[in-house]
């Protein structure tokens, strides 16, 4: 299926200097610019407006990502992962607002996709361009959710397909386990997320397989867009002041401005949100390129929020890019002050998120002390990875459960001891 056209794609074009390219499902990098030269994949959005509006989504039953079929680079023929990727819930959280000290405040809980995070929606797409592609070996390097998501898209198609991972060792066990449980082949490489990722892009190359790394290649953004758009459905095309994300390679934020982006040129938004960015301070390269104006500089990972522990991320320049054209901000957050929020919000909301998934809504805390945000403006975050995959750090927000003998007498102090 290599080289079909895909109607509403016109070109692959190079974020650096611009060249254009085919948009085959094996077009990675700008071969002329190497590592900086990602893709972005252009539409027609004439043509999308001719053929798709408001009513047609509002009339389409199907609540998952591929309801936003014009906006995907996808041919719409080719099979899908069977799993339900998209259509996590918005909550309104008047508690959360005002313990955060803004009037509105949106949580996005991409925890319950079905993997458990926001990955799924890159994933997704990977497995379709796959098989355009004619390959059924998927491979990526990944701190665990990239990689669980792949692997449990993949195994939905029933056999057809198979996954090979490269996970750092240190990746929690709750990531690994489901891996394992979704038939995936795992290589758990004793190293950093960067020298994984170095791993994995050499044996991808050699053995020819489907490249599903984020960072090399240009239609996975595309899936993490519809995190943005799905908000931005959910609000009633009424977009927030602010959207908040955690970031680790870039590529999730910069998805979530093309989101956005697509629907103003569609006319389906009027206004575009400024973007947040949150990284965690053991691990923060995007933020100090960004504050400094800098070049990026790689840094070591050392951070409990592991999603977000990529020392040397590669979608930074479009990261960048989508916040200051946002007129946004980047701020960090210290591992504690995410452990405290990862104890706030599920007692005070019952969503359970992974640290890296409320390192976004921890940035809001301090973003709103520091004035970046205003108290009136209004906020959607995205919760982007599920808490039940790290009970570790979890573990460490909420110390451990009071424990008694079976006796009625030991029960009733204790309860008196806790005014129950
Ligand atoms: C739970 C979670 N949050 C945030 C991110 C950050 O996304 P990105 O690496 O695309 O910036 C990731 C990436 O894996 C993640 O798994
Ligand atoms: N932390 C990420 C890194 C890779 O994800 P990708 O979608 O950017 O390729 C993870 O989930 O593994």
């Amino acid at each position: 299926m290599e080289g079909k056209k895909l109607k509403y794609v016109k070109d692959l074009v190079c974020i650096s200097c611009g060249e254009k390219y085919e948009p085959l499902p094996t077009q990675y990098l700008c071969p002329k610019c190497g590592e900086k030269g990602i893709l972005d994949v252009e539409y027609d959005y004439e043509k999308i407006k001719t053929d798709w509006n408001k009513q047609d989504l509002k009339a389409n039953p199907d609540p998952s990502i591929w309801r936003y079929l014009p906006l995907l680079p996808i041919e719409p023929t080719t099979p899908k992962p069977t799993l339900r990727v998209g259509g996590t819930p918005l909550y309104k959280s008047k508690v959360m607002a005002k313990l955060l000290g803004i009037e509105t405040l949106y949580l996005k809980d991409d925890g319950l996709n079905p993997t458990g995070s926001l990955k799924d929606r890159a994933s997704a797409i990977a497995v379709v361009k796959a098989q355009e592609a004619g390959m059924n070996i998927v491979s990526c390097a990944s701190t665990g959710n990239a990689a669980s998501s792949l692997a449990g898209n993949i195994a939905s198609m029933g056999n057809e397909m198979k996954a090979v991972i490269f996970v750092p060792s240190r990746a929690p066990i709750g990531k690994v386990t489901q891996l394992l449980i979704f038939g995936a082949l795992v290589l758990s490489v004793k190293g950093s997320y960067e020298e994984t990722f170095y791993l994995s892009q050499e044996a991808i190359n050699k053995r020819g397989w489907y490249n599903r790394n984020a960072a090399i290649n240009p239609y996975l953004v595309e899936g993490k867009k519809t995190s943005s758009i799905e908000i931005a459905e959910q609000l009633n095309w009424e977009m927030v002041d602010w959207l908040v994300y955690s970031v680790g390679d870039g590529c999730t934020i910069a998805g979530a401005w093309k989101g956005v982006y697509d629907l103003k040129q569609i006319g389906f938004i009027d206004k575009l949100p400024k973007l947040l960015g949150v990284q965690s301070e053991g691990c923060a390269p995007i933020t100090e390129a960004f504050k400094k104006g800098t070049d990026l500089i790689p840094v070591p990972e050392n951070t409990i929020a592991d999603s977000i522990a990529v020392g040397k991320p590669r979608n930074y320049m479009k990261a960048i890019k989508a916040i200051k054209e946002s007129n946004g901000d980047m701020i960090n957050v210290s591992d504690q002050e995410i452990l405290d929020m990862m104890k706030t919000l599920g007692k005070n909301t019952g969503i359970f998120g992974e640290p890296a998934g409320v390192a976004g809504i921890a940035g809001i805390k301090k973003a709103v002390e520091n004035g970046i945000i205003k108290s009136s403006e209004s906020v959607a975050v995205v919760i982007t990875g599920n808490g039940l995959k790290d009970i570790k750090n979890a573990e460490k927000a909420v110390g451990a459960p009071l424990t008694l003998r079976p006796d009625l007498k030991e029960l009733s102090q204790l309860l008196n001891d806790y005014n129950f």
